[in-house]
């Protein structure tokens, strides 16, 4: 039906169910479709040239912006919790507070560098982020045929929306929930605004934010776009649904991974930095039946 599900880097527990899904979505039509996806490592690239890409908070992390001493407390926050974030072994139940503590303490560190509104724009343009090769495509064609995008990230949504503003793909479709910087009158950090959003309350923010997808309700059909299991809960908000389709990429400790991610994922991209097969699905969705 769709030739690139065919490329080495898919995997599919389901491959029959993954057809129905499909075909039910293409039939209704793309008046009645909307696309959730997650940002870091999902949109953009996990790694290039063997080299792994940075994060919304890495591209800060890594900037000019934070001093020496913030450098290595982040880098340290980092090397503590990423491994437990991606432990398919440990319940997210226990997972949770710890993801809270991480995000938290980040965000404080973050906050003690005074960080300039004005300056992140060429924190971005200096950074080594990367959107996935195929992206403009993938943006494009949704706005071409009026297909709203979700972004859904617990990054940091002014780095976020500053990389894809740089990209030429920040269109009128786009909408993005994430944490938010707060500025004060001199423009310099001082919080970030509204509830947290971390790795494994997605689900939360989906509530929290339900204008959105009251605005969207006749769209009941939904592509799911992520890398972690926690964005599986991305779409929760939507008002009856329909069709959901997932796809997840998965980058890192594949073989550790793999079973879960099959397991939850309709669709499973193994090491594939591209937007390849998400382009190819968007392309077999949006046309005529
Ligand atoms: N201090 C932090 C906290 C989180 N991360 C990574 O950000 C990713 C979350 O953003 P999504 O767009 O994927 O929701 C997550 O994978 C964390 O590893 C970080 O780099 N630094
Ligand atoms: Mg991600």
């Amino acid at each position: 039906m769709i030739p690139e599900l065919s490329n080495p880097s898919v995997c599919m527990s389901d491959p029959q169910r993954v057809e129905e899904i499909i075909e039910a979505i293409q039939k209704a039509g793309p008046n009645t479709l909307q696309v959730i996806s997650d940002f870091d490592m999902t949109l953009t690239r996990f790694a290039y040239n063997g080299k792994r890409c940075p994060t919304c908070h890495n591209i800060l992390d890594n900037s000019k912006l934070i001093s020496e001493e913030g450098k290595s407390q982040l880098k340290e926050l980092l090397h503590t919790y990423y491994p437990i974030e991606i432990d398919t072994n440990r319940p997210v139940e226990e997972k949770q507070p710890l993801m809270v503590e991480w995000w938290t303490k980040a965000h404080e560190l973050l906050v003690q560098e005074h960080i300039k509104k004005d300056l992140l724009q060429e924190a971005v343009r200096e950074s080594d982020a990367m959107l996935r090769e195929g992206y403009q495509l993938f943006f494009d064609h949704l706005q071409e045929h009026s297909v709203p995008l979700l972004i859904f990230s617990a990054g940091i949504g002014d780095v976020l929306e500053e990389v894809i503003r740089q990209a030429g793909v920040f269109h009128p479709n786009v909408n993005v929930i994430s944490n938010y910087m707060d500025f004060d009158e001199t423009g310099t950090l001082k919080a970030f605004k509204g509830e947290l959003i971390h790795i494994y309350n997605k689900r939360e923010g989906a509530l929290l934010n339900t204008g959105h997808f009251q605005e969207l309700k006749s769209r009941h059909n939904v592509l799911l776009l992520g890398d972690s299991l926690g964005d599986l809960t991305m779409a929760d908000g939507v008002h009856s649904m329909e069709n959901i389709l997932k796809i997840g990429f998965l980058n890192d400790k594949v073989e550790e991974r793999m079973s879960c991610y099959v397991n939850a994922y309709d669709i499973v991209l193994v090491k594939d930095e591209t937007m390849v097969v998400p382009n190819a699905i968007l392309h077999h969705l949006t046309s005529a039946k």
